[in-house]
């Protein structure tokens, strides 16, 4: 059941070209829960810094897949492997029973705020540095109020963010996080993957997180994105939970800030598909510690040898993890935060070529890939573990705009930060 011969740099020695079967497998290096499948890639049969090189590799057939993620900075080294192995599964019955019940405002959330099945710490994890401290985030996001307020400045939205340095004993594996990560979000994407292919810099790292955000996913002609922007912390009183969403979907600063997200999507894919169907308003969506404003689009390809990767590297990063202009936004972040390295990135897969034996036993209980399928989720609820120490480094942001409220953007990365907090048993400091 070979798929591609390999001409890729071989990490893993052992590594065989890609194969979608059941066999028994090297450890995965890299898997990803969506709402309806699981993916599983292990081996590396080659590993790219270079999206655009990895994208390449599949159109040629070169390789038949490719996982991993990309970096928040499109200059900075991305962490891709086409794997020797990748395997599709249905889900397990609590994520698909999850799928089934995905919350409103006004129903309380079952495993959300105050949950009482959540599983134990997979790890003691203290807080170690925040990176800037809560006050300094606050005057950060006060001067970029100001700049976004000027109005002989381009700028109109920019996503800010802070960092959580943590040490875990004993010392925490990427799976047992991910595992925690699955349990408590049932409605978000898990994933994680190894970031060593980035370079010796990110040697023996891992992105883990539980993403709500579909940057980007493909099954045949389908393209599909669900943008979220605008956001309120959950409120474990149901009243006052509904409360909140309500206020989030009629505030015309929240409503701002996520049509730049849209306006960007709908301009990245406007000229890739044949059609592109964008609601009006966006809808609430809820996660185990957020509200947000989100709005499914979904649209027609025009190209079919058009890949998820391609449509990954051409859509990011949106105004959801960077702002408005892209450039002008991408300058200012690395200006006031320095290296965000996979935090604000995409993490996913993406399929070339397969056989039809292949494709038909690929996705089972869906309905089937085709070449090209794929998906990718924006990596944020994330954080990037080191396997050799078990200290790991976690981010949240928020997007600012000209009539955003200091305090309260605090406020939102706080609850933002609970997601990775909550898996771990820590308490920010
Ligand atoms: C940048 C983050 O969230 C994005 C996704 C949803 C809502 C967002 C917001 O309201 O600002 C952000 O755009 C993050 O969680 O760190």
């Amino acid at each position: 059941m070979t798929l591609s011969t390999s001409t890729g740099r071989v990490d893993d020695p052992d590594a065989q070209p890609a194969r979608v079967d059941g066999s028994t497998t090297p450890a995965d290096h890299f898997e990803l829960y969506g709402l309806d499948y699981r993916c599983s890639a292990s081996g590396a049969v080659a590993s790219f810094n270079d999206p655009a090189r990895a994208a390449e590799s599949l159109a040629s057939g070169e390789h038949s897949a490719i996982v991993g993620a990309l970096a928040f900075d499109t200059e900075a080294p991305s962490a891709l492997t086409a794997p020797a192995h990748i395997r599709f599964d249905v889900p397990t019955s609590s994520r698909a029973a999850a799928v089934a019940n995905i919350p409103v405002p006004n129903i309380p959330v079952p495993n959300a705020v105050g949950s009482t099945n959540a599983p134990g710490p997979v790890a003691e994890a203290r807080v170690v540095a925040a990176e800037p401290l809560r006050e300094e985030h606050r005057d950060r996001v006060a001067a970029a109020v100001a700049v976004l307020a000027d109005s002989t400045n381009p700028l109109a939205k920019v996503v800010l963010a802070r960092k959580l340095l943590l040490d875990t004993s004993p010392r925490l594996t990427p799976e047992s996080f991910m595992a925690a990560l699955a349990a408590l979000n049932p409605h978000s994407g898990i994933f994680r993957t190894e970031l060593t292919p980035a370079g010796d810099a990110h040697h023996g790292r891992h992105l883990v997180g539980a993403s709500p955000e579909v940057l980007i996913r493909r099954r045949g002609r389908q393209v599909s994105a669900h943008p979220l922007a605008g956001s309120t912390p959950r409120h474990h009183d149901p009243i006052v939970d509904a409360e909140r969403a309500a206020t989030l979907n009629s505030s015309a600063k929240d409503l701002g800030e996520h049509r730049f997200v849209v306006d960007a999507l709908r301009s990245a894919l406007a000229p890739l598909c044949t059609r592109l169907d964008v609601p009006d308003a966006p809808s609430i969506v809820g996660t185990s510690s957020m509200w947000h404003l989100g709005t499914p689009i979904v649209g027609e390809l025009a190209d079919p040898s058009t890949t998820a990767l391609d449509l990954a590297i051409a859509v990011h990063p949106t105004p959801a993890v960077c702002g408005t202009p892209t450039a002008a936004a991408r300058e200012y972040i690395l200006a006031t935060e320095g290296d965000r390295g996979f935090y604000g990135g995409a993490v996913g897969w993406c399929v070339g070529n397969l056989s039809t034996d292949e494709r038909s036993g690929a996705l089972r209980g869906a309905d089937g890939i085709t070449p090209g399928d794929g998906e990718w989720l924006v990596a944020i609820r994330c954080a990037e573990i080191d396997s050799r120490t078990g200290t790991l480094a976690t981010w949240a942001g928020g997007g600012i705009v000209a009539d955003s409220d200091p305090d309260a953007e605090v406020a939102e990365t706080t609850a933002k930060l609970r997601t990775v907090l909550r898996a771990l048993g820590a308490d920010e400091i």
